[in-house]
């Protein structure tokens, strides 16, 4: 990526989590999320509104949740990856249908680009991050060197 420096963060093994669906595929997070309910419940876990408030039903586990995407959800979300504070991001985007938040939806999943985190955006890519050995152990990982892109602006 030109004119960007780079350096290296590690994510902990408790991850971050942040669980978003669209409205028809939230009963395919909602299936992911309970046959996963084990792993899952080893880390923290936010969602944007509706999604969270489904998911925490389906689970009973503790789930914070951020305001509904196409009322800022998504931006909320893409917010904290900015701020290193959600490790990974499992979004069940619809492929088939346009929403009325769509540029928010592709500033969150370019922020989580930016700052190179792990994203499912369906089921069997996300079989495959929570079933990966990295989701047991801390990761190095690179990311943006912020302090040298901000002297780099001088
Ligand atoms: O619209 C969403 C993601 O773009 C999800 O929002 P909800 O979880 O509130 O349905």
């Amino acid at each position: 990526m030109i004119g960007i420096s780079f350096t290296t963060a590690t994510l902990a093994t408790r991850k971050r989590i942040a669980l978003v669906a669209h409205d028809n595929c939230k009963g395919f997070l909602l299936d992911w999320a309970e046959r996963n309910k084990t792993a899952l419940s080893q880390h923290d876990l936010c969602a944007t509104g509706t999604t969270g408030l489904l998911l925490s039903q389906r689970l009973g586990l503790p789930i914070e949740s951020m305001i509904s995407g196409p009322l800022g959800g998504d931006q909320q979300v893409g917010a904290r990856i900015a701020e290193q504070r959600v490790d990974m991001l499992v979004f069940f985007w619809d492929p088939f249908e346009p929403q009325p938040h769509d540029p928010d939806i592709k500033a969150l999943l370019r922020v989580a680009a930016v700052w190179n985190i792990p994203v499912a955006c369906n089921e069997c890519s996300a079989d495959y991050l929570i079933s990966s050995p990295l989701m047991s152990q801390p990761h190095e990982h690179r990311v943006p060197d912020y302090n040298a892109y901000l002297k780099g602006r001088l």
